[in-house]
């Protein structure tokens, strides 16, 4: 598989992200946010970060960087698009996954790691999950996830909904933690898998998110 992992001015989980990748065996490539051309990539993923500085809201300024019109045309062609954390807010800014990341209900950053429950196992991002919980690391200050009641309703219905908060931190509407589009190809989600591969790092389940992926694209066994 080969994969690129999108740096934008003010990204910081891209390197972590490269990494993740490359220790699956991914041909993952680090691409400028200058780029307009991604047609090398299977897959493309949106790095955790405060792009632009999170001005004027995060998310809002990446999504008119010059590689998002690539972003966007892998997304329709059925590519995988993957947006961790600030690549999460940046989706839903571009309109490429509904509802919006709005600042923690309680202000502040959050730096914890949290109890999740995976409510749909069988998408592209989380059938390699063991059982139905798991725990992975958080870090932000706007992961309050939005959506109206018509599109959470649509969201339900089509089981867009992957991981939802044990005990929300932030606020979200119905403790929603990480969704998939209809199509199924493009997911975001405010926790950082790539922080939790290592048993160095304390914790190992982000590496059922990559298995996931990877065995799901017929990559992995
Ligand atoms: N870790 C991150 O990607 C941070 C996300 C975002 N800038 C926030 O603070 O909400």
């Amino acid at each position: 598989m080969r994969a690129a992992v999108i740096d934008f001015p003010g990204s910081n989980c891209d390197f972590d992200m490269y990494y993740a990748l490359v220790d699956f065996g991914v041909d993952a490539k680090i691409v400028d946010a200058d780029q307009n051309n991604l047609d090398d990539y299977d897959a493309i993923f949106l790095p955790g970060g405060f792009s632009y500085g999170d001005y004027l809201r995060t998310g809002a300024v990446a999504r008119f960087a010059p590689v998002m019109t690539a972003v966007r045309n892998a997304a329709k062609a059925g590519r995988i698009v993957v947006g961790i954390c600030n690549g999460f807010q940046i989706l839903t800014e571009a309109g490429l996954l509904p509802g919006a990341l709005r600042m923690n209900a309680k202000p502040g950053f959050i730096c914890d790691e949290v109890a999740l429950k995976i409510v749909n196992d069988h998408s592209r991002f989380s059938s390699a999950f063991v059982g139905n919980q798991t725990k992975l690391p958080i870090a932000h200050a706007a992961g309050n996830y939005y959506a109206d009641q018509a599109t959470l309703q649509s969201m339900h219905d089509h089981e867009q909904i992957i991981l939802t908060y044990e005990d929300n931190p932030n606020g979200s509407v119905d403790d929603i933690a990480g969704i998939v589009n209809r199509q199924g190809n493009v997911f975001g989600m405010m926790p950082h898998p790539e922080r939790a591969v290592d048993p160095l790092l304390g914790n190992t389940d982000g590496r059922y998110f990559f298995q996931s992926i990877l065995q799901t694209s017929g990559v992995l066994n």
